[in-house]
């Protein structure tokens, strides 16, 4: 390591982890460790081990993360302009890990952005559910929807709140909530050396601050039952055991949840917990070893234990605290906090608990889905138009909410939710547009789960049951599908993400070492042969918006003609 790491930093580590040390500061001359997850939206981890062209080993505790080669260069390849995978450190592959999502939940990830753990949420939800993902940094929102998109992400809704905006709108209406907090970074301080010289002794006591604030907030959204994640990058014990405490006790409804440890994963410190008690000589985490393995619990012989399968051969290491601790010396990633609670699911009867509730909830929300986008098939198309637009023109509550930024790059502008842009005519003209469009290039869009939002000339799918947004900073109001202006739909490249190859009646594919793909990411036109594209539909013409792909992913849109397929990658997108 060149930097040389700040003094108190060191002598406080001195006083935390005691004979474990020397250890701890030898691994700040270990090799970097680089990760990436693949994204199970789009390929199965299976397929995605035969397709990688790079060396992976497995993480232990991620079943679709991986380590690769530092030599490699994963962000640049066709494969991650196709979204197949996220570049990720790997211990922060473990809070998602530990979040327990499963498809029909309502989730939040309430610090999200650039959004790596959102795209890992998104995938556990497998397009079925909602996905709440938020930053207060409108800058960082850019890069949060960017993910998202490229993700392929469809159930999404990007916001950009303080999370006290956010509390009493969705006041216990989430399943699961994240909270990867801002935080003093100290365990990032081998890969990004930067971080170094943005320390301060006092960074800990203003990140405790914002830290206690925000998890207070967070904890107004959880649905009796339901499970939120806290997580930091960093060591200091102010930050991580110290607000899981804090928060236990301002919050009596809560409570901690027993945890599988995976492989290095050594349990948080409840001593830690007590401010200004931290740290004698010999205070070391309990390290790696297989003897360390406490005793079965109760809840676990009950099935408690439900939370962090973390894909891992972990046995029977578990943290009744609910707290793990990720030691860059005690395995292959950099220093990780996670903390799990639960708000006390509610009697039902004197029996059932909320956590039945929540999952019974959760499928009839499913299903709910299902018969809306089941009815809305089958009723005139039309007629889901114009119900859209009386929404929009006070009646009801089904106004059209939140837009999003301009066309290209991603969350240029943050509006309020329902405060801003077009009027009734242009809505109904969007939905009209967009609907010709998907009825002209797409397959079975009449039957996606959700429902058609228009903001002005944007065109969101949204997935459905989402509170009213009025008055909310939304970035991106659900699916981004694309803009419409009188007699045409220009699809958007996050409508060319989300879709599969085979929702397209149009599309061309090659493999991810022809140079064409290389040539169509930086923008260029190219020139193919009419043979060469695939064509579904007796009727669909040759002429039109083409889904390009590579090994049958979709990287963007080309519009063909007579031999020529002009390059509608927007710019923000390409190859450079
Ligand atoms: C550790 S980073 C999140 C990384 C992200 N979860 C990921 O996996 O890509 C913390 C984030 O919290 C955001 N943040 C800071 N204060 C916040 C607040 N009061 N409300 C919401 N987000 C906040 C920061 O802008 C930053 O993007």
């Amino acid at each position: 390591m060149k930097q040389q790491l700040p003094e108190a930093f060191v002598e406080g580590m001195r006083t935390l982890l005691g004979e474990q040390f020397d250890a701890f500061m030898a691994s700040y001359d270990a090799p970097r460790l680089y990760g990436l997850r693949s994204n199970s939206l789009k390929i199965d981890p299976k397929q995605w081990r035969e397709l990688s062209p790079f060396q992976l080993r497995p993480i232990p505790w991620c079943e679709t993360g991986s380590y690769y080669d530092g030599d490699d260069r994963p962000g640049k390849h066709p494969y991650y302009h196709a979204g197949l995978y996220y570049i990720q450190e790997p211990s922060a592959m473990a809070p998602v890990e530990l979040l327990d999502v499963q498809p029909g939940h309502r989730v939040l990830d309430l610090c999200a952005a650039p959004g790596g753990k959102s795209t890992q949420i998104a995938a556990k939800l497998q397009g079925s559910g909602v996905l709440v993902t938020n930053d207060n940094a409108g800058e960082r929102t850019k890069a949060l929807a960017k993910n998202v998109e490229l993700a392929g992400v469809r159930n999404a809704v990007v916001l950009n709140e303080e999370p006290s905006s956010l509390a009493p709108v969705f006041a216990g209406w989430f399943d699961r909530i994240l909270v990867d907090a801002p935080c003093s970074g100290e365990g990032m301080f081998r890969k990004d050396e930067s971080m170094i010289a943005a320390w301060e002794r006092h960074s800990v006591e203003r990140c405790a601050g914002m830290q206690r604030d925000i998890v207070r907030h967070a904890a107004k959204m959880l649905a009796p039952g339901g499970i939120l994640v806290y997580s930091t990058c960093t060591f200091s014990p102010a930050e991580n055991e110290v607000q899981i405490a804090a928060l236990l006790a301002g919050e009596p409804e809560l409570e901690r949840v027993t945890i599988q440890l995976a492989p290095g994963f050594v349990e948080g410190r409840l001593d830690w917990g007590q401010a200004g008690e931290v740290g004698s000589e010999g205070d070391a985490p309990e390290g790696n070893s297989q003897d360390d393995q406490p005793a079965q619990t109760e809840a676990d012989a009950s099935g408690e234990k439900h939370v962090g399968q973390a894909g891992t051969d972990a046995g029977d290491r578990v943290a009744e605290s609910g707290m793990a601790r990720l030691w860059p010396h005690l395995l292959d990633g950099e220093g990780h906090f996670v903390a799990v609670v639960r708000r006390k699911p509610r009697t039902i009867d004197g029996q059932a608990d909320m956590d039945a509730a929540a999952e019974a909830a959760a499928v009839s929300r499913r299903s709910e889905t299902l018969a809306a986008s089941e009815q809305s098939a089958s009723r005139g198309k039309r007629d889901r138009l114009e119900r859209r637009d009386e929404g929009r023109s006070g009646r009801g509550d089904r106004s059209p909410r939140g837009g999003g930024s301009g066309k290209g790059a991603p969350g240029k502008h943050a509006a309020k939710g329902g405060k801003a842009g077009g009027v009734a005519a242009t809505v109904v003209d969007s939905a009209e547009a967009w609907r010709s469009f998907a009825e002209e290039h797409l397959i079975g869009a009449d039957e996606w789960a959700g429902r058609l939002v228009a903001f002005g000339s944007r065109v969101y799918w949204q997935p459905e049951g989402l509170p009213l947004l009025d008055g909310l900073r939304v970035v991106r109001a659900g699916w981004y599908l694309g803009d419409a202006g009188p007699h045409r739909f220009e699809p958007s490249q996050a409508l060319a993400l989300g879709l599969r190859r085979s929702e397209i009646k149009r599309s061309w594919s090659a493999g991810a070492d022809d140079a064409a793909i290389v040539r169509f990411l930086k923008g260029e036109t190219l020139h193919l042969a009419p043979e060469e594209l695939t064509i579904t539909g007796d009727d669909t013409p040759l002429k039109g918006y083409t889904l390009i792909c590579v090994d049958g992913y979709p990287i963007g849109w080309g519009k063909y003609a007579s031999g020529m397929l002009k390059n509608e990658l927007p710019a923000g997108w390409r190859w450079v």
